[in-house]
């Protein structure tokens, strides 16, 4: 009993003494740092699964501000992070000093699970070849070609809406994206909306880190890369894995065997397969990140604009103005010079993106030792970067009254004032978001339809005030979202 009692008292002595080691890190560095608590670091309620990590970023960030410092070292779990707060210190984390932060954490290993060898994980000089290859696929004139797919998921979207008295959001903006994604990456035809079964929609839903152990096995991942990769940690489900892999696989043979063609990601992978510098695989990962990167986040962007116009009835009916008085221009057809004539529509989304950023933080890592500018402090090579997008984005010296939702915010007098770091929904700097073009068309393609032919109020079962959802890595919403729909006449 009393060796039990010494045991227990010895572990627990270890353990404090390697936290109180360990949370020594920023002192030693001479950088300002706020008091972590043991186990837990600084983001003790993210741990605990009672905050989105965003929201707990958002927090810090403003605690950060509020004593004046331009940055900090923060700690998520026993892991060191830099934590920049100043714009001009970001901007020089993801623009100017980018050759010292040109890598995210990863989070798996592509020697096992080949689909991790996607833009979003790859590093150095691999992701930069990748980059340079998937540029092409992303350009305007690109993104223009997928418009026709896209208006054929707009047409199922509204459809699904019609004769409801109240819709629940989430799931479906969800269902639109997923069809829209699988058209353009994949070039299938989804059809999420009809079919609560889809295998493509349950194994996408699958690929995503949804459960507490799927983010601690990304976590640990992110931080012991070798140490996951000798463990043998898988991030991704095996079926899942097989099911994209087996996808890309099956699209690409019955392609390249009957010469059809399409204006879709994996043609363009294809035709630049047929150079030799892609491999199946390759192709494979590449459209498994536009699933990943691509299909909630947009979702997201509708559904917080849906419910922000239900709050908000006069924004709402002067956005249905514009696209009306811009649809009557366009014979009535919604098309894709019809949408970049709708500049208060932009403003909107833009609105949206400022209270709710789809990705509420972003991550670097350090690649080279970096001294900063006028400081002494180094960080070291290897030491995790946050940006903590949704922070900055609620910031009240940029926003005045940051929980109002008011487009007038981005209006092109207002835009040029900002500081370039000040809005960043898409992240910033070579690694930001290269699908920016296809995420804000799919939205706002859906959002057309939706708006133009119903008018949406709060549903008595929706909060006026919603928070995020502790278990998501986006700006997921804590419940569902339902919203009362009345056809326009
Ligand atoms: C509203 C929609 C979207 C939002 C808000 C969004 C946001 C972001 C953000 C914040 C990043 C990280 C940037 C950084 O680290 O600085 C990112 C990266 C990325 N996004 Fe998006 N995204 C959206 C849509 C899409 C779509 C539709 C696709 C693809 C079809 C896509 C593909 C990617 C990829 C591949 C990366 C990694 C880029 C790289 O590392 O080079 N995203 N996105």
């Amino acid at each position: 009993m009393s060796f039990l009692f010494l045991a227990v008292i010895f572990t627990i002595f270890t353990i404090f003494t390697y936290f109180k080691r360990v949370f020594q890190y920023w002192n030693k560095k001479q950088l300002p740092n706020l008091q972590p608590q043991i186990p837990f670091g600084n983001c003790p309620n993210f741990a605990k699964g009672k905050e989105n990590l965003g929201v707990e970023l958002a927090h810090l960030y403003a605690q950060i501000k509020k004593e004046g410092w331009k940055h900090s070292g923060i700690y998520i779990f026993a892991f060191p992070t830099y934590m920049p707060v100043h714009l001009d210190n970001i901007k020089n984390v993801v623009e100017n000093d980018f050759e010292h932060f040109c890598d995210r954490m990863v989070g798996g290993n592509p020697k096992t699970e080949p689909l991790h060898a996607h833009l979003l994980n790859l590093k150095g000089t691999q992701w930069r070849d990748m980059r340079t290859k998937l540029r092409p696929s992303f350009t305007a004139g690109k993104t223009k070609m997928m418009f026709d797919i896209i208006k054929q998921c707009q047409d199922c979207l509204v459809k699904k809406v019609e004769n409801l008295g109240s819709v629940e959001v989430v799931e479906l903006c969800k269902n639109f994206t997923t069809d829209v994604i699988g058209s353009c990456a994949f070039g299938l035809d989804c059809k999420s909306m009809e079919n609560e079964i889809s295998p493509f929609k349950i194994y996408g839903r699958r690929a995503l880190p949804t459960t507490t152990l799927s983010r601690l096995k990304l976590t640990f991942f992110s931080n012991f890369p070798r140490l996951g990769s000798f463990l043998n940690i898988r991030t991704i489900d095996k079926d899942v894995h097989d099911f994209f892999m087996n996808l890309a696989h099956e699209v690409i043979e019955y392609r390249e065997k009957n010469g059809n063609t399409r204006h879709d990601f994996i043609q363009s992978l294809i035709e630049i397969k047929k150079s030799g510098s892609l491999t199946v695989e390759d192709i494979a990962a590449q459209t498994f990140v536009f699933f990943l990167a691509g299909f909630e986040t947009s979702a997201l962007l509708m559904t917080w604009t849906l419910y922000e116009l239900a709050k908000n009835l006069e924004i709402q009916e002067r956005l249905r103005d514009e696209i009306c008085d811009v649809l009557e221009k366009f014979d009535g057809k919604i098309s894709y010079q019809s949408l970049q004539e709708m500049k208060y529509f932009d403003q909107v989304m833009n609105e949206t993106m400022r209270k709710f950023p789809p990705v509420p933080f972003v991550n670097r890592v350090c690649t080279k030792d970096y001294k900063m500018p006028n400081e002494d402090t180094i960080i070291e090579k290897g030491t995790a970067v946050v940006i903590p997008i949704l922070g900055i984005h609620r910031d009240a010296d940029y926003y005045p009254d940051p929980e109002k939702f008011d487009p007038g915010r981005f209006s092109e007098e207002n835009k040029k004032k900002m500081h370039s770091c000040a809005y960043i929904p898409f992240g910033k700097g070579p690694r930001s978001c290269i699908g920016m073009r296809l995420g804000l068309l799919q939205a706002k393609v859906g959002l057309c339809g939706l708006v133009r032919n119903f008018r949406f109020t709060l549903n008595e079962k929706t909060p006026d005030v919603m928070g995020l959802n502790p278990g998501s890595l986006f700006s997921s919403p804590v419940e569902e979202i339902w919203l009362n729909v009345e056809k326009c006449l």
